[in-house]
């Protein structure tokens, strides 16, 4: 199993929260006028725990992710990852933590098809000048199963042995928090099961922190509590997930209960 940095000595961002929102807003302004895709938000993602974010189409999952992962600025309120304020952070630092302590991965793998697995994995850190000794990405293949795969370019690759190459790629730089978008909207039932239990190891052994956007319930139940959004608010929540128990949260709510 990969190891995360510093994993002898227990780190301050492992014992507390790994992300808080304080009353986030998020709007955005159109042709047609303001969009308010956050209204007010606050959640705390616990350092080590696995959180799915669910709700209508429109309601600000995606938003949501952005801003906790700095790609994406607030209009007001708070957002801290590892201890530091997201706002107060200049763009060369909010560039570093981005950079060391958060990774990223999206619905579709974004592999480079010219790169071997290996290759893909490397990209990040070589294009910000810190090359990942050989080392670190043996340990991330392994950890998502692919040694016997490193050479393969992504089109000798299934789309879930893909994903799993983009989530090695997203644990190269040692973060604290991963955040998902859709990572098994583009796969097999069979691979999306894969890539969950893969992505719930990483939060059991290592201690990762992971946000995941989905909106399949069979997804949301790998999760330790689901985050259900609607209209840009937190409209609920549900710890130890099912998948029943979520696809009936989500119905009532589509009822409008
Ligand atoms: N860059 C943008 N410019 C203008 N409006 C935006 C922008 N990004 C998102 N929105 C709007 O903000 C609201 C929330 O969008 P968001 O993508 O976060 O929702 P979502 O819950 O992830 O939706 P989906 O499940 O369809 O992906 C929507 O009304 C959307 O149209």
């Amino acid at each position: 199993m990969f190891t995360l940095r510093n994993r002898t000595t227990v780190k301050e961002s492992q014992v507390g929260e790994a992300v808080e929102l304080v009353e986030v807003h998020k709007e955005y302004s159109t042709d047609a006028g303001v969009v308010k895709a956050l209204a007010g938000v606050s959640a705390v993602f616990e350092a080590g725990t696995f959180t799915a974010v669910m709700g209508p189409s429109g309601s600000g999952k995606s938003t949501l992710l952005q801003c906790a992962a700095g790609l994406d600025t607030v209009t007001s309120g708070q957002v801290r990852v590892a201890g530091a304020e997201l706002s107060g952070l200049s763009s060369n630092a909010l560039t570093i933590l981005r950079r060391d302590r958060i990774g990223f991965v999206f619905q579709a793998f974004n592999l480079i098809p010219s790169l071997t697995a290996r290759q893909n994995i490397e990209l990040p850190r070589r294009l910000a000048g810190r090359p990942a000794p050989p080392g670190d990405v043996d340990a991330v293949l392994e950890s998502v199963g692919l040694t016997d795969r490193a050479g393969h370019r992504p089109s000798e690759l299934s789309g879930g042995q893909q994903q799993r190459v983009a989530i090695a790629r997203a644990l190269v730089t040692r973060p604290d928090v991963v955040f998902a978008d859709e990572p098994t909207g583009a796969l097999d039932s069979a691979s999306s099961r894969e890539v969950l239990k893969l992505v719930r190891g990483l939060v059991d052994g290592p201690g990762l922190t992971v946000v995941m956007v989905t909106h399949d319930p069979r997804a949301a139940s790998h999760a330790d509590r689901v985050l259900f959004l609607a209209d840009g608010r937190i409209s609920g929540e549900l710890a130890d997930p099912t998948a029943d128990l979520v696809a009936a949260q989500l119905a009532a709510m589509e009822a409008g209960a």
